[in-house]
């Protein structure tokens, strides 16, 4: 753990022996338990492709407004959209809180010609990062299920028909005297994701202490938090993180991509049923990506899916701070 009381999790120790991986799993369970969020280390993504993908999107948000006025979309459909995040300000200025870029990545062959085509090398750079970030929570994942109780390959052959998206977001440089908050709290709708930033500014949620926490950055740095698929899949077991990015007044402009992994677009995510026991009963109804984004398309807000759709007893599912 570090000293914000962030766990780590050492993925050398997965891919060890016995006993290493068994008493790795158990931390990893136990990380997925209590903070939901936890920082990979050893995780094998080689410097190199992690700066390359966070010099393209910087490249990316860099070009010209009218060469990404093309992807500019409010449909959240659409494979591939840009948009930009703003505010009015109580003195009725409009602040820019952040620009982000969406890209379906997997099936790559079947997306990546919808991606940017500028910057050059921008497409062949994010593809590596996707390929390696898809590799990581496929081993996460198989680490995730095991600690469940699950086994190791329980998610397999899903994992094969798998989804992912990439999230790529652009934090000006702040504006406000204080600290605004660019990315509103949130959970992602993941399994699980996995989070590159080349700067501090997101902050998790700690349940136990029942105050935000700094979570560490750099240009290596992986974090990894628990989503609502992986909450329903445990049963409400492991809890989905809630997050938020605040900008640091003084500090550069920010740039943080974002792995946002799921099963395949109509495939339903359900409570496992092994994890269905006395004084266990299932918490959530299965549901696909595919109706999720169509009720966010429908004009109303993630968490209200999970909590109208997918909550089928008085369970909380998200306490807001
Ligand atoms: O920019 C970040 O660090 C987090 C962004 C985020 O939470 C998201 O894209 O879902
Ligand atoms: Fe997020």
């Amino acid at each position: 753990m570090d000293s914000t009381g962030i766990p780590i999790v050492d993925m050398s120790k997965l891919r060890g022996p016995w006993p290493e991986r068994p008493a790795a799993i158990h931390d990893l369970g136990r990380a997925c338990q209590t903070t939901g969020f936890f920082q990979v280390v050893n995780h094998g993504i080689c410097a190199e492709v992690l700066h390359g993908a966070l010099d393209a999107a910087t490249a990316f948000f860099n070009l010209p407004t009218e060469d990404k006025s093309g992807l500019v979309s409010d449909d959240i459909r659409q494979p591939v959209r840009y948009s930009t995040v703003s505010e009015v300000d109580d003195d009725g200025e409009v602040k820019i809180r952040r620009h982000v870029l969406k890209q379906y990545s997997r099936p790559l062959e079947t997306w990546i010609h919808k991606w940017p085509s500028e910057p050059i090398h921008y497409r062949e750079k994010m593809a590596t990062l996707a390929a390696e970030m898809w590799r990581l929570v496929s081993e996460l994942a198989e680490a995730v299920t095991e600690s469940l109780g699950l086994g190791r390959g329980y998610l397999a052959s899903r994992m094969d028909r798998g989804f992912e998206m990439m999230a790529l977001n652009y934090y000006p440089p702040c504006q406000d005297v204080a600290g605004a908050v660019c990315c509103a709290p949130h959970t992602d709708y993941t399994l699980l994701t996995v989070l590159l930033a080349s700067q501090q500014g997101l902050e998790y949620f700690h349940r136990e202490s029942g105050s935000w926490r700094p979570a560490p950055a750099g240009s290596s740095t992986l974090l990894v938090h628990v989503g609502n698929y992986l909450e329903v899949l445990s049963n409400g077991r492991y809890r989905a993180a809630l997050h938020r990015v605040v900008s640091r007044p003084g500090a550069a402009a920010r740039v943080s991509v974002a792995s946002l992994p799921s099963f395949a677009m109509d495939e339903s995510v359900e409570v496992a049923e092994e994890l269905v026991e006395d004084g266990h009963p299932p918490l959530y109804r299965g549901s696909t990506l595919s109706e999720f984004i169509e009720f966010l398309s429908a004009g109303t807000r993630g968490r209200d899916f999970m909590e109208q759709s997918l909550k089928i007893t008085g369970h909380k599912m998200h306490s807001d701070p």
